[in-house]
């Protein structure tokens, strides 16, 4: 089948690619040219997993090419994926300028019958505006289904070769039928629904998704003020085939371009039928609450933090990727700068792009771990890459002034931690050296262990 894909970020990317590798003939198109210049050049513009190759390999058979000429792409394509950004608006809806836009130009490029997929995350009824608006701009045939994408950043190129289901909304049986044909070598696990449901079932997914971390973090909090171990508490948990044992892992939170930005929109989406998400509401409220709880620790061990170096590993929302979009650490650091501290800051891809949007005279960018180590107060590790914990910890001790570590994500053993001489923290455990009831006091040019849990 020809296939236009509009809209060149993961989704866009990896699922053209994805069609081309099943032996479709693939054009992606973006309106960003630089973009389309390095792809067109054999470069990829995001850090995934497998996709270089795989989009060498296919720009190489020529069964995936690259363009900004949208128009002409759709005019050779029978179905049309869109892909575009739905980011949010500044009270949380979902924004379809992109969505729209891209509809109206291929209103423009509508030659013969089109089978349209959107893939992009939509709120409820917009596949029926879309329907509506292209309806209003051409006479030629056409059918608009969702199918919403599930892949996550990281592990996009398994994922949506993997996938634990397809979910296929169409409003007409034969273009459901299409869409899930087009799907299947990827699967037998094809859900096929109306529009509206399908539309929903994504941000049902994501909702929930975001309300199991936020749950566990929760219970994590807890941990740390009965003395239990959130780390047993979920796997403990996990066993049971009802709650599973994924997406259970306590830290300092979700971020990333779409937990966030779906769990804002999902509110929106029920307050503008008259229904407050409460239970959404509190996910997202303890969420952000959630990635403050390493600042908190340093100010109970440290009390006064200006001045103080603080090491940061980890930029990026979660690992294998370069996406800083909504990470955590852009609101810890901000946090450490606003206090005062100088942060000393790592990331094994991420820190140009952080770099390019939260530059500041109080933050030193440094190359690895042990160099970010160098001098510091505190190290805090934010996000999983696994070279952190892999850190030569006699090495890691030299290099700090003090040796404190605060583990945003649970990644070292307290025992292995405090046995080579740091005072350790992490998050819903135990922490080894701290005894029950003892008094919270400020420090000063020493860090008061006992108050680092
Ligand atoms: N990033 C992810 O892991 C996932 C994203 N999604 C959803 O997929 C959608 C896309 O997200 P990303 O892939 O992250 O996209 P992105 O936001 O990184 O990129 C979207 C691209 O669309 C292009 N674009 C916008 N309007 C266009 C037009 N009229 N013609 C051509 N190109 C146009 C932009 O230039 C941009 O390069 C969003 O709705 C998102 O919520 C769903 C699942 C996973
Ligand atoms: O709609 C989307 O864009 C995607 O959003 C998420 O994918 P992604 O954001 O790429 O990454 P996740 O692996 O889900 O992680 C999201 C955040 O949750 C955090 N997380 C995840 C799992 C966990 O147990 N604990 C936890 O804190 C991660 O550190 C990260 O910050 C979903 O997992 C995908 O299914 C979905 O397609």
């Amino acid at each position: 089948m020809r296939i236009a894909v509009v809209g060149t970020g993961y989704v866009g990317l990896v699922s053209g690619t994805c069609f081309a590798e099943l032996g479709h003939d693939v054009v992606c198109v973006d309106k960003d040219r630089a973009k389309i210049a390095l792809l067109a050049g054999g470069d990829i513009p995001i850090h995934e997993p497998g996709l270089r190759e795989l989009v060498a390999r296919n720009a190489e058979a020529g069964r995936l090419g690259f363009t900004t000429d949208l128009g002409a792409a759709v005019e050779r394509a029978e179905a049309v994926i869109l892909a575009v950004g739905t980011p949010s608006l500044p009270n949380g809806e979902a924004d379809l300028t992109h969505l729209e836009g891209a509809v109206r130009e291929i209103a423009s490029a509508m030659n013969a019958y089109k089978l349209i997929m959107t893939k992009s995350t939509v709120p409820v009824g917009t596949n029926a505006r879309l329907r509506a608006l292209l309806a209003s701009l051409t006479d030629r045939p056409f059918d608009i289904v969702s199918v919403p994408e599930f892949l996550r950043e990281g592990s996009a190129v398994k994922d949506t070769f993997h996938p634990d289901r397809i979910v296929v909304g169409a409003d007409r049986e034969e273009a459901g039928a299409a869409a899930a044909a087009l799907h299947r070598p990827l699967t037998d696990r094809i859900f096929v629904t109306d529009v509206r449901s399908a539309e929903m079932i994504k941000y049902a997914s994501n909702a929930f998704l975001a309300t199991k971390i936020s749950f566990i973090n929760e219970i994590a909090n807890i941990c740390e003020k009965v003395g239990a171990d959130v780390g047993q508490v979920a796997a403990g948990m996990g066993l049971d085939n009802r709650i599973g044992s994924s997406f259970l892992k306590a830290g300092i939170g979700y971020g990333g371009s779409c937990f966030p930005k779906d769990t804002r929109a999902l509110i929106q989406i029920a307050g503008n039928v008259d229904y407050e998400f409460k239970l959404l509401k509190s996910v997202v409220d303890v969420n952000r609450d959630q990635r403050f709880s390493v600042v908190r620790k340093l100010r109970r061990l440290y009390g006064d933090l200006a001045g103080r170096t603080i090491a940061v590993w980890g930029l990026a929302f979660k690992p294998n990727t370069d996406d800083v979009r909504e990470s955590p650490a852009v609101d810890i650091v901000a946090a450490l700068l606003d206090l005062g501290a100088h942060v000393r800051a790592c990331d094994p891809i991420a820190l140009p792009n952080f770099r390019s949007c939260h530059d500041h005279e109080r933050i030193a960018w440094c190359g690895d771990a042990l160099e970010a180590a160098q001098g510091a107060d505190a190290v805090c590790l934010l996000t999983e890459w696994p070279e952190f914990a892999a850190v030569d910890l006699g090495r890691l001790r030299q290099a700090m002034r003090q040796p404190v570590l605060i583990d945003g994500r649970n990644q070292f053993d307290a025992e292995r931690l405090e046995g080579a001489g740091f005072a350790y923290s992490s998050i819903g455990r135990p922490a080894l050296n701290r005894e029950e009831g003892e008094a919270a006091e400020p420090a000063d040019a020493q860090p008061n262990r006992n108050n680092i849990a």
